[in-house]
């Protein structure tokens, strides 16, 4: 199984994109609208940010959960005991934001909301009827104005030597959210693992957009579409000495829709942070 780029523009994109999604839990894509100089805007002003003392102003609150995430409080994978080698920022339109990176982030986050909404429609047409017949309401129309999707900016430090044993940058798990958008980062590292058990590299040539399926869009479509696990391995020789950075969407619907019976999408992300430890 090997994970290649499907063009956005070619008239076969969303349903070789959905067949992707269901084979692997992942789809790649190329020629897609999200503009290249935005994010390596993005990139270079948030390694600023991370270099600087001053991320330290922008705690992240707990009850709202916004704000800047240090290493010592980065997140540890379910069914993990180390924590990732990580801090992050997480930012939401009306949470904190150092003021000299809120436009650019307000506007990529409404960029890619936009293809968001558009990749849901692509989902739900591919959506063999008996499984759609599952969804409460139209995927793209969970999404609609919600303000619990989240932009999430990475920051993996370079390895000094210290790290714990065994710890890497991002133990495998899955996304909690419906789908994860996220632009090539700017050094590689991410692993899917495939349906034999096995880690493939997810293609990381700049300019490509890697879409995956989370845990809620499994929990809606009752397992159709594969949560697929996920990770980012530790850099190796001099590649070591290079921070990489990288920025996901996390799709997440408005907490009273209803994902089944079993759960709204309010009612699943409070167990899933519970388990994490963040909250
Ligand atoms: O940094 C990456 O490439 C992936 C990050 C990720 O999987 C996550 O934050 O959930
Ligand atoms: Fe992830």
């Amino acid at each position: 199984m090997k994970l290649e780029a499907i063009d956005y523009q070619s008239p076969n994109a969303a349903e070789e994109f959905v067949t992707s999604l269901r084979e692997t839990g992942f789809g790649v894509l190329k020629n897609h609208p999200i503009r290249k100089e935005l994010v390596s805007s993005i990139y270079d002003n948030w390694q600023s940010f991370y270099n600087s003392a001053d991320k330290e102003n922008y705690r992240y609150n707990v009850g709202t959960q916004d704000g800047y995430f240090p290493p010592d409080v980065s997140e540890t994978a379910k069914g993990h005991s180390k924590k990732d080698i990580k801090e992050y920022f997480h930012y939401y339109p009306w949470g904190q934001c150092p003021k000299e990176h809120k436009d650019e982030l307000a506007q990529y986050y409404s960029e890619a909301n936009t293809l968001a909404e558009e990749l849901l429609k692509w989902v739900e047409q591919y959506t063999p009827t008996d499984i759609a017949q599952h969804y409460s309401q139209s995927l793209s129309s969970m999404i609609e104005n919600s303000d619990q999707t989240l932009l999430r900016v990475l920051h993996y430090p370079p390895l000094k030597g210290d790290e714990e044993l065994g710890a890497i940058r991002a133990g495998a798990h899955e996304d909690i959210n419906l789908l994860t958008i996220l632009p090539s980062a700017n050094e590689p590292g991410l692993q899917v693992k495939a349906k034999d058990g096995s880690w493939m590299d997810v293609p990381c040539d700049f300019g490509t957009l890697i879409v995956n399926i989370g845990d809620m869009l499994q929990e809606a479509s009752a397992g159709y579409f594969p949560s697929t696990s996920h990770r980012v391995i530790n850099p190796e020789g001099a590649d070591k000495t290079k921070s990489r950075i990288s920025l996901p969407l996390f799709l997440h619907p408005k907490p009273e829709v209803v994902l089944s019976k079993r759960h709204t999408a309010g009612s699943y992300l409070h167990e899933r942070l519970v388990e994490l430890g963040v909250i």
